[in-house]
């Protein structure tokens, strides 16, 4: 059971954990995607249940919407929260001043408008995911079915001329078919290894005809909850720019898990 939780899953879980007890009693709060994401949603669904806490949730995938209504969670779209105190996100990489990359799940997309429009983004990761400098990990694009091929090609040149180390576009495969996001579009990933200024290449990625969103959240998160293998876990926060160290636990083992449900 959830004792037997790997070193990465331990970590992604008492990050998870730990953001959960920033939601409080009346929040609206964007709920992300990704396996990390569902350690806090399913941790939200025991303090709505164990607790009585209240909030609203604003899920940014068809997967997490499922998830928080299967654990109680009340689900809303983001239309009618309208505006949001906290969202909570996992990330496929962060840099020391908080930038991201996210989409690895597909998901970048809604979960760039949900963290947009909130308060405050706190994002929950495994230690392994700090670099520092973002791009070992692919950046995922969502672009529109229609002539991603002619997108691919925009992308690609417009790449030669940013500081990036690659610059294949590779489409993403669900299985033998392309990938289709929630909102029927595809991904194009993009090998760069170095991304040398992700604000420039936001910027210019999303000026391609075709491209919908690119996976780079520049500004956008305030704090990074990071969770190690041992239980241990960090805040790094952008405004104090301070590490704050928390143990979550009395150390790693099955207690850390005791209260969660099979
Ligand atoms: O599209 C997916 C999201 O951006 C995820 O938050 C990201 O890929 C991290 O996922 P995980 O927590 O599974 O590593």
């Amino acid at each position: 059971m959830t004792g037997e939780l790997s070193p990465i899953d331990t970590a992604k879980y008492v990050a998870a954990r730990r953001a959960a007890d920033m939601v409080e009693d009346g929040m609206r709060v964007g709920l992300g995607t990704g396996s990390t994401a569902a350690w806090l949603v399913r941790r939200l669904g025991e303090r709505v249940r164990d607790e009585g806490l209240r909030i609203k949730g604003v899920p940014t995938s068809t997967r997490t919407a499922q998830l928080a209504c299967e654990v109680g969670i009340e689900v809303v779209s983001l239309d009618q929260a309208g505006w949001l105190d906290l969202t909570i996100d996992g990330a496929d990489e962060f840099d020391g001043d908080l930038n991201l990359i996210k989409g690895g799940g597909g998901a970048h997309l809604q979960e760039k408008i949900v963290a947009t429009a909130s308060d405050q983004m706190v994002v929950i990761a495994d230690a392994g995911k700090e670099v520092e400098t973002l791009g070992a990990f692919p950046l995922p694009v969502e672009v529109i079915p229609f002539g991603w091929q002619t997108t691919r090609t925009l992308i690609e040149e417009a790449l030669d001329t940013m500081d990036v180390l690659g610059t294949s576009a590779a489409l993403r495969m669900n299985g033998e078919a392309p990938f289709v996001t929630d909102e029927g579009n595809h991904i194009l990933d993009l090998h760069l290894q170095r991304i040398g200024n992700a604000r420039q290449l936001a910027l210019v990625l999303n000026q391609v005809p075709g491209v919908v969103e690119n996976g780079l959240f520049i500004d956008i998160c305030d704090k990074v909850v990071v969770g190690y293998g041992d239980g241990r876990v960090e805040l790094r926060d952008i405004n104090a720019g301070t590490i704050e160290l928390d143990q979550l636990a009395d150390g790693a083992g099955e207690n850390l898990f005791s209260d969660l449900a099979d």
